[in-house]
């Protein structure tokens, strides 16, 4: 059975949760890498609170991303985009699946560099494959040629993504699977010396007050 929401770490991953000291884990990659599906898993693993910004945003926006983009186009759905990735960067402890998009703006990578950026990779065929079978919308693949569409978008992307503090290259494995590749490869990133959150997060504000979890 899949361990409730607040079920404390397992032991096994304690010890790099204290290590993370709170600091968010921002999925980054493009649609269908499986951030939504692997961030759950790792949530739970570290002990964490899962959070889809994607649904985030529908949620604030009131409606579904096909319709934000429908009606306010791709620069509407990115300021929204922003404006949610700003509101949970002012949480700690999460595991944060961002959208594909989400680091073809600046502004955000100033909000996912406070925590780890994990970039999930995998190949062009793999991603059509997920999400072929997929019936999540994706209003930038409703192309007549969305492979061709894919392909354009990670030639464009690709250098994006590979800012990421750390990647994690999918072996074909569950997301709980790809979930334990990430953990596994997390201590590289806080062991590094000349790696560190850009902005140093401070779980207390400067007045003294807490940063809020939502844990
Ligand atoms: N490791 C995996 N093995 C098999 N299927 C997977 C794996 N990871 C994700 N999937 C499936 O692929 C589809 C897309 O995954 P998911 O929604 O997590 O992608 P995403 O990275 O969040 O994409 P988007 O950027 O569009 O939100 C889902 O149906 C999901 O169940
Ligand atoms: O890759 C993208 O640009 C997108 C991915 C999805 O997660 C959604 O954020 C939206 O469909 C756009
Ligand atoms: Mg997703």
């Amino acid at each position: 059975m899949a361990p409730a929401d607040d079920a404390p770490p397992r032991p096994s991953h304690r010890d790099l949760a204290r290590r993370l000291d709170g600091l968010n884990i921002y999925l980054v990659g493009m649609m269908g890498a499986g951030k939504s599906a692997v961030g759950r898993p790792l949530a739970e693993a570290l002990g964490y609170r899962f959070i889809d910004a994607d649904s985030a945003l529908a949620e604030v926006a009131g409606r579904p991303i096909a319709e934000i983009f429908a009606s306010d186009g791709e620069d509407g759905f990115r300021a929204l985009e922003t404006a949610v990735l700003n509101g949970i960067a002012s949480w700690h402890s999460l595991v944060v699946a961002t959208g594909g998009g989400a680091v073809t703006r600046p502004e955000n990578w100033g909000h996912m560099r406070q925590g780890v950026v994990v970039w999930l990779d995998a190949p062009a065929q793999e991603l059509l494959r997920r999400l072929s079978a997929d019936p999540t919308p994706r209003p930038l693949l409703d192309t007549p040629d969305p492979a061709a569409r894919l392909e354009a978008l990670l030639h464009d992307r690709r250098p994006l993504y590979a800012q990421a503090d750390l990647t994690v290259a999918q072996q074909g494995g569950l997301p709980s699977a790809v979930a334990l590749q990430v953990l596994d490869a997390l201590p590289s990133v806080l062991r590094d010396p000349a790696w560190a959150p850009a902005d140093p997060v401070r779980l207390q504000d400067a007045d003294g007050q807490a940063r809020p979890s939502l844990n």
